[in-house]
């Protein structure tokens, strides 16, 4: 109006016109603002979750996503080379076609018993997709959702079993009830340690991200003497399995979990997979033929890693040198954990063998 009467600017409409500038910028900001939270909100809560997996391990999830089996009618059976290649040829030729599923067995605990091994080892399978990263969903982020779970897990054919490890999930007072509300059929599989040797492991892993950290010595016992256990601290409560299978038990029957000897892992990594394949309904496919033992590492590994033709072990915070603990001590969690131990050889039936 200013302009065809050659009146000054009505002096309001240019306060509004400005206010409604700043309102739009204000509200394009928050909202760029938003997005960028809820992206890192996703991505912390993969680099919080392993100590040796960075942002990049969806891209284990991802890795395996070029994984060749498929049991087209859901049924496992032996796969010849024919169906093989076919399938290959399948992927090649077309996008991928699987679809992301809630997971049909979880790697629930316990945290330094061999999880990361059993898990890098069970990708070999080709019936297998298994997460790489710990979602943490049950424990951490289940207010999100499983809309929001099914969306990390890796891409499945039918018939592929999907799978992820948490291996807080074990000792999380929720997990249980969650887990079962989302499938009542799911497969548990608890790898297990000798709960002393657990828990210099635990601390050891913590000392290495803890400068100035008191010494295992004082934190095992009440009072910072030599006489009570403290077993309400974390690398001293995890190892009490007896205590958190029972809670377990009271949302899945025992023949639904699976219990991985986590010693026998190290000595003898194919006849652990080949329990764990029985136990998924799988064909024995992982074998003595896939381990060799690394004698610089000191520990099995894989001859060819999946997705690669190289020898594979794990990283350097897996097997790694224990910090020195008193022996006297030593001594005194190992009476502290013997009656606990023994309930839970029988609540298993399943005598692990630790002194
Ligand atoms: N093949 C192979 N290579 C290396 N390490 C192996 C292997 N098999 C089992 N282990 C044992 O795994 C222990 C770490 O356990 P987790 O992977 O469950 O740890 S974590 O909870 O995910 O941090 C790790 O514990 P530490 O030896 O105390 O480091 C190992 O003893």
């Amino acid at each position: 109006m200013a302009s065809s009467c050659g009146c000054p600017p009505d002096k309001g409409r240019l306060a509004a016109k400005l206010v409604g500038m700043l309102w739009f910028g204000v509200s394009c900001a928050l909202l760029l603002y938003f997005l960028h939270c809820c992206d890192f909100g996703i991505t912390e809560s993969f680099s919080s979750s392993r100590d040796d997996v960075p942002l990049g391990t969806v891209r284990y999830g991802e890795r395996n996503g070029t994984v060749t089996g498929a049991i087209g009618d859901g049924k496992r059976r032996k796969r010849s080379a024919g169906d093989r290649a076919e399938v290959e040829g399948l992927i090649k030729e077309k996008e991928w076609k699987g679809a992301r599923r809630l997971p049909h067995a979880l790697i629930i605990g316990v945290k330094k018993g061999g999880t990361r091994a059993l898990l890098e080892f069970l990708r070999l399978h080709p019936d297998i997709r298994a997460l790489g990263a710990e979602p943490h969903f049950f424990d951490r982020h289940y207010a999100r959702g499983l809309t929001w779970y099914r969306s990390m897990m890796p891409k499945a054919l039918d018939g592929q079993i999907v799978m992820e490890k948490t291996p807080r999930y074990f000792v999380s007072a929720e997990t249980p009830a969650r887990v079962r509300a989302m499938s009542r059929d799911v497969k548990l599989i608890v790898v297990v340690r000798d709960p002393v040797t657990r828990a210099i492991s635990d601390y050891t892993q913590i000392a290495s991200k803890t400068p100035g950290i008191s010494s295992f010595e004082s934190l095992a016992f009440k009072n910072r003497s030599w006489g009570q256990v403290d077993s309400l601290w974390s690398p001293l409560y995890i190892g009490l399995y007896a205590q958190h299978l029972e809670r377990w038990l009271t949302f899945f029957p025992l023949s639904q979990i699976h219990f991985v000897h986590g010693e026998r892992l190290v000595s003898d990594p194919a006849f652990e997979l080949g329990r764990v394949q029985d136990f998924l309904g799988l064909e024995r496919i992982i074998t003595d033929k896939h381990f060799y033992f690394n004698k610089t590492k000191g520990f099995p590994c894989l001859k060819k890693a999946e997705g690669s033709a190289e020898p594979h072990c794990l990283g350097k915070t897996k097997g790694r040198t224990h910090v020195h603990v008193n022996p006297d001590v030593i001594h005194k969690l190992r009476d502290f954990y013997r009656p606990h131990n023994l309930r839970f050889y029988q609540m298993t039936g399943m005598d692990f063998g630790w002194k």
